[in-house]
């Protein structure tokens, strides 16, 4: 009798891929209306990867044109065809008004994805800051935001990052993306991201350690978990970075392995719409998951 039912608990908890390791200890139990639930692990994906792909490439070209001042050195390693047209339209012309001068990615952000994002105090009361669309409307299956951090693999050492820190994403293969901007992991990301530099090639953004992130869309990890009154509007994706991404706008790209030597295709978590979302909005995900 202890053994079934000991089996049957163990199935269950098997078969939640939860997404935030301590806030599921505390509320597994509470909320089973805001469970997200999918047939099968294949089942999980909303839009194709190939879809978040060329999103993320249009907004990031649209970043790099309009900062080609800061752009030089990566300019002049740039084949002539491909630097050409990066500096043959520099950035739309009501953009470029707009900005004054300034690069200003929110704006970047508005003028090509149609909606931009920001962090502010949440609706909820006591669950800190989150995240609301300042401006525009987000259509269904649009990639909302972006989950920053450092990607850990299965062994590899995260004990001391884990301590207290409630920004540890756990993705559906068991990958861990540690989304603190503050502490040791903040002292992580920085390291691995200066160390995977190829020249004048940033292979990562480490800016949204920052208040100020220079790729807007990696704001994910404030995303606020969904609840009995505020459903869920977003849902998380993971997308691995294929090798055939252009190496110029891999320097907007939130995450980095924690292991250079690892020969695995970079691990990103995008945060795709539901449903419409408008101005005004603030953004909830579900912390989890139950594959069938
Ligand atoms: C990944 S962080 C999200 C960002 C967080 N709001 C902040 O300001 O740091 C996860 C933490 O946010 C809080 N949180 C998320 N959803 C919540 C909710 N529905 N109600 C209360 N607190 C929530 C919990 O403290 C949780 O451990």
């Amino acid at each position: 009798m202890i053994k079934a039912t000991f089996k049957a608990l163990q199935k269950k908890w098997n078969s939640y891929k939860y997404r935030f390791v301590p806030w599921i200890a505390v509320n597994l139990g509470k909320n089973e209306r805001t469970l997200r639930q999918v047939m099968d692990r294949t089942q999980d994906k909303l839009v194709s990867d190939e879809e978040i792909s060329a999103s993320l490439r249009t907004f990031f070209r649209a970043l790099f044109k309009s900062s080609l001042q800061r752009q030089q050195e990566v300019l002049s390693v740039l084949p002539d065809s491909l630097r050409s047209t990066y500096q043959a339209f520099p950035y739309t012309i009501e953009t470029q008004k707009s900005l004054d001068g300034h690069h200003d990615p929110s704006k970047v952000m508005l003028e090509t994805m149609g909606f931009s994002i920001h962090r502010a105090p949440s609706s909820l009361q006591s669950a800190g800051t989150g995240v609301f669309i300042s401006a525009g409307t987000v259509p269904q299956g649009a990639t909302v935001a972006m989950y920053p951090g450092t990607v850990y693999y299965a062994h590899e050492p995260i004990f001391f990052q884990s301590i207290r820190n409630p920004f540890i994403f756990r993705c559906i293969d068991g990958v861990l993306v540690d989304g603190n901007d503050r502490g040791i992991s903040k002292v992580v990301f920085r390291s691995c991201s200066g160390r995977d530099r190829l020249g004048p090639f940033q292979m990562s953004d480490t800016s949204w350690l920052t208040t100020i992130p220079q790729n807007p869309l990696a704001v994910g990890q404030y995303v606020n978990n969904c609840s009995n009154e505020k459903a869920a509007n977003v849902c998380y994706q993971e997308f691995d970075v294929p090798a055939e991404f252009p190496l110029e706008l891999c320097q907007f790209l939130p995450n980095v392995n924690y292991r250079h030597e690892v020969q695995r295709p970079l691990r990103c978590v995008v945060l795709v719409a539901l449903r419409e979302i408008h101005q005004g909005e603030e953004l909830f995900s579900n912390y989890y998951t139950i594959v069938h």
